[in-house]
């Protein structure tokens, strides 16, 4: 292939002997890895990382179901969403065929099989692969799966810095603390530094300060022997020492009284905690992680806030970045979720129409990532018909229309702005699928990859 391409590896999944045999020498342009089962299939699938995979959906031991196949659809999507499968379904199993394509598969073939035909489907795939390797790596340092730390999605370099920064100081030892709105994501990424660290294999517990009641504070993070107040029929561990070996997540720290600072100050000086009517200092091995939205700068100032617990606390600062400053995460996000929901809640539902999208987008989110999933799941529940509206996120209005207008370098800038905001909402609306975009817009597929390569989309 072209130069600054990857190799192109295709994994087929197919348990017939004899089409394996065929497949295997039928595709010389590509390096062919054959696997019968599941299990065979997700052991190439994390050693060679195939760009494109030939999936089967009747497989051992389910051969005349699907079953199987569509657990290894959900596996490999699961496990490397980016890669591009091609379900081969068997005679009268078109049903099949797209709910596979509604669940992230990238296209269908049915049998019988001709080689030829299913070559050009699988050619295309990689070529599509090709274009997006190629636009990844012009659209700056981007994970490629939009999959950062501890399940988080973000494609925003903004976002993408936070979660480097916190990958590099999970398994240091120092104390981290994170500033950000609500909803941001601060737990989500207090459990990503979790899982990345050496102690992943403890407890990751997480307590809200701010939710709990000012004179229960101390016996939920300290814990209490039996007796040791009114109502303490037994002995309770508190959050510190349930977290021994793993991270305790502090939330909203600034909500902490001034006398249980000065508790929770002695326990990371000494690494030790006294239970309320505890007379024994219990050793506790747990790493803190802490946020808060408060500005503990001036709460220092102000005195509300000690300023030698600030300097345990806080020795890696890292800000989270409003939903509305990373770019292009808010249609990304909605996506996720209405994957995420859809099946269980409307199963009909695929996608968004276009103007709901561009309202996501254009929308400043107060309430950050939080707000976005509840607006979402609602809608998705709301919505009539497959695709979710602007009405059913129920958004106020959005940016003014034509307000932006552009004056037009030529013709065939104009063009080119026409067609880019024609393919793109004609992909949003296949959710993807070439075939589907090809036929919304009335032109054959090579002449919608052609623009897409000339365009640098992605598909
Ligand atoms: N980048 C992301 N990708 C996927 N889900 C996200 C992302 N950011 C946040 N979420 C989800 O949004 C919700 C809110 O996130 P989280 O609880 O981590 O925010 P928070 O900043 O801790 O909020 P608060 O300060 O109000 O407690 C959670 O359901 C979380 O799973």
């Amino acid at each position: 292939m072209s130069g600054g391409t990857e190799q192109h590896i295709l994994l087929v999944v197919e348990d017939d002997p004899g089409l394996q045999t065929q497949l295997k020498w039928a595709y010389d342009d590509y390096t062919v890895l054959i696997a019968g089962d599941h299990d065979a299939a997700m052991e190439l699938l994390r050693a060679e990382e195939p760009a494109v995979v030939t999936l089967d959906l009747g497989l051992p031991p389910d051969p005349d179901g699907t079953h199987e196949g569509f657990r290894l659809l959900r596996a490999i999507l699961e496990t490397k969403p980016d890669t591009k499968v091609i379900v081969v379904s068997g005679h009268g199993e078109r049903d099949s065929a797209l709910r596979a394509i509604a669940d992230g598969a990238w296209d269908f073939y049915q049998k019988p099989i001709d080689i030829e035909e299913l070559g050009l489907i699988v050619r295309r795939a990689f070529h599509v692969r090709d274009l997006e390797v190629e636009n990844a790596r012009l659209a700056e340092a981007r994970a490629s799966d939009n999959r950062v730390l501890g399940g988080m999605m973000t494609g925003a370099p903004e976002m993408l810095k936070v979660a480097r920064t916190i990958e590099r100081v999970a398994n240091l030892d120092v104390s981290v603390m994170l500033l950000g709105a609500s909803g941001t994501g601060k737990e989500l990424l207090a459990r990503g530094l979790h899982q990345t660290s050496a102690r992943r294999d403890g407890a990751f517990v997480a307590i809200n300060c701010a939710a709990i009641p000012e004179n229960l504070l101390e016996s939920e993070l300290f814990g209490h022997e039996k007796g040791a107040f009114t109502g303490a029929v037994k002995t309770t561990e508190g959050k510190i020492e349930l977290a021994h070996g793993g991270t305790l997540f502090l939330d909203e720290v600034g909500d902490i009284p001034l006398p249980l600072q000065v508790k929770l100050l002695r326990f990371l000086q000494e690494r030790t905690i006294e239970r309320i009517g505890g007379r024994k200092a219990i050793a506790v091995d747990t790493r803190i992680v802490c946020a808060t939205h408060r500005d503990l700068d001036a709460m220092i100032a102000a005195g509300s806030f000690r300023d030698d617990l600030y300097y345990r606390l806080a020795e890696m600062v890292v800000k989270i970045p409003a939903l509305a400053d990373r770019p292009g995460d808010a249609v990304l996000l909605a996506r996720h979720f209405l994957h995420q929901y859809a099946p269980e809640m409307s199963p009909g539902v695929r996608g968004f129409a276009p103007d709901a999208l561009q309202a996501i987008d254009e929308a400043r989110w107060p309430g950050n990532v939080r707000e976005l999933e509840n607006r979402v799941k609602r809608a998705v529940i709301m919505a009539d018909g497959k695709l979710v509206t602007k009405d059913d996120l129920d958004l106020a209005g959005g940016a003014a229309d034509g307000a932006d207008e552009e004056a037009w370098l030529n013709l065939r800038s104009a063009r080119e702005a026409a067609d880019r905001v024609a393919i793109r909402r004609a992909m949003t609306q296949s959710e993807g699928n070439i075939s589907a975009a090809a036929k919304l817009l009335g032109i054959s597929r090579p002449t919608l990859y052609d623009l897409l390569r000339q365009y640098r989309m992605q598909a």
